[in-house]
């Protein structure tokens, strides 16, 4: 099927490359010339593991096309996608100009029946909004449907999780709309995990419950290990007690210093938000925000509390800048919150992540330094910080970290280390919901 896709970030880029994987001609179209250009020159934007090699088979297959153009983007095209950015709007709303703008463009260059399908995250209603626009400035009796099918991918395995999907969620009433995403979605699906079929309200709706759900999850469990500390229970021992019951299951129950990325954050609120605009306070969202700001400072807070309040002149090693392991992404990352409370309480910063610095840098620029890999950033420093768990951090050379750093003293925000080990090794050792080693 012949397929173009307007926006090619992560998820954008990593729709259309997966739907050319299974034979389906594709054109992605992006308004970021230069962007446009490197793909053309066979270069990806973005880190995602997986996704080079697919990209440089289909390209090579000529499967694979990139263009700025719209008009010529989507001139063959059966089915549209919108992946397009839907960051808060001032008031935490998401922003839907991005979404709109495009399908009315669109519509502006619609000759024959074609099928738009919003992959954004978008509020309940988009659809029926997308819809006005395209109507205001489709050419009268063109056909067209709208379609929501958002997406569930998460970044640093989001290959995998488009190939093999856990479900495929389709909101359309429109029955010759419903037959083509069920043919294009056909190679994708496995047994026992289907396409869902609803309309585009519960479709829209779906997304977001899906993600506050999980940042519920993640806030309870964050919630649990604080009170673990004053307690003086384990976390990790508590989060395999309930997860061994279906009913709650095993993922998802990781305590750490909050959730970041570009969309946990950015969704609840907008759930809360859409909830709000329809008269109804949602409780349970605004606690899961609540906790998960305070969390974003439990780690800085133990620093503080290790150095007595006093961090001026101190430096500290941070292992980890992305929000999560597998990505160059650091969108709403922890790492960054952190960085600004050290620097605030006058400590300086030096870092390591295997594929963050360079978007780090381009925001931070010279606020802190960069180092060329995991040991040559601990060089004098007070402490190391443990901000992103990417698996070479899992086993490290204890001696080494022993002889690079200024006193044995690491914080670790996503509890890497076998207490015992720590105990073993000597080292003061303060983790997420655990007991502290000294
Ligand atoms: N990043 C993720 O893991 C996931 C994101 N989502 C949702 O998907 C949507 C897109 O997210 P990302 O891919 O992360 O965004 P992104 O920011 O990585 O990519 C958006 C792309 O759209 C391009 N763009 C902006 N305006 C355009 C226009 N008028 N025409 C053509 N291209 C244009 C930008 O240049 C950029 O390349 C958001 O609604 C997000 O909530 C959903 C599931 C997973
Ligand atoms: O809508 C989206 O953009 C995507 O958002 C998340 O995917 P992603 O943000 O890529 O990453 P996750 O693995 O979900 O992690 C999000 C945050 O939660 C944190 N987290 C995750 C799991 C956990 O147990 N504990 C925890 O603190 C991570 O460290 C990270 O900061 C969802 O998992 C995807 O299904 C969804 O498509």
């Amino acid at each position: 099927m012949r397929i173009a896709v307007v926006g090619t970030g992560y998820v954008g880029l990593v729709t259309g490359t997966c739907l050319a994987e299974t034979g389906n001609e594709v054109v992605c179209v992006d308004i970021n010339e230069k962007k446009v250009e490197m793909m053309k020159a066979g270069k990806l934007p973005i880190y995602e593991p997986g996704l080079e090699q697919l990209f440089h088979r289909n390209i090579a297959q000529d499967r694979l096309k990139f263009t700025s153009n719209l008009a010529e983007g989507i001139q063959d095209a059966k089915i549209i996608f919108l992946a397009l950015p839907t960051p808060p709007g001032g008031d935490g709303a998401a922003d839907l100009s991005y979404v709109l703008g495009a399908a009315g463009d669109i519509a502006k260059l619609l000759t024959d029946y074609k099928v738009i399908v919003t992959k954004s995250t978008v509020p309940v209603g988009t659809a029926d909004k997308v819809t006005a626009v395209m109507q205001q400035h489709a050419a009268p009796g063109i056909e067209y449907a709208v379609v929501s099918n958002p997406e569930f991918l998460r970044e640093g395995v989001a290959v995998e999780d488009f190939m093999k999907p856990d479900r495929v969620v389709v909101g359309t009433t429109d029955e010759r709309a419903r037959k083509l995403m069920a043919e294009l979605y056909g190679p994708y699906v496995r047994q026992g995990n289907p396409v869902i079929f609803m309309d585009e309200r519960s479709s829209e709706l779906t997304k977001y419950a899906a993600n506050s759900f999980l940042a519920t999850k993640i806030s309870f469990m964050n919630e649990i290990a604080n009170l673990c500390e004053l307690v003086g229970a384990d976390v990790d021992m508590v989060r395999r007690g309930i997860g061994a019951d279906d009913r709650i299951g095993k993922r998802f129950l990781f305590a750490g210093i909050g959730y970041g990325g570009s969309c946990f954050p950015k969704d609840v609120q907008a759930l809360a938000k859409s909830a709000e605009e329809n008269r109804y306070d949602f409780k349970i969202l605004n606690s899961v925000m609540e906790v998960n700001e305070i969390q974003k400072t439990v780690l800085t807070e133990k620093v503080k509390k290790y150095f007595k309040g006093d961090l001026a002149g101190k430096h500290f090693a941070l292992w980890g800048l992305a929000f999560k392991p597998e990505t160059d992404d650091i969108r709403e990352a922890p790492a960054l919150y952190i960085i600004d409370a050290l620097i605030e309480a006058g400590a300086t910063v030096s870092a390591f992540d295997p594929e963050g610095m360079a978007n780090v840098k381009a925001m931070l620029g010279d606020k802190i330094t960069y180092a060329e890999n995991q040991y040559d950033v601990l060089k004098d420093a007070d402490a190391l910080l443990i901000v992103t768990e990417w698996s070479l951090f899992r086993t490290p050379d204890f001696d080494k970290v022993e002889s690079l750093l200024k006193a044995k003293v690491i914080f670790d925000g996503r509890n890497l280390y076998d207490l015992d080990k720590m105990v073993d090794c000597g080292f003061y050792y303060n983790s997420i919901g655990r007991k502290e080693v000294k």
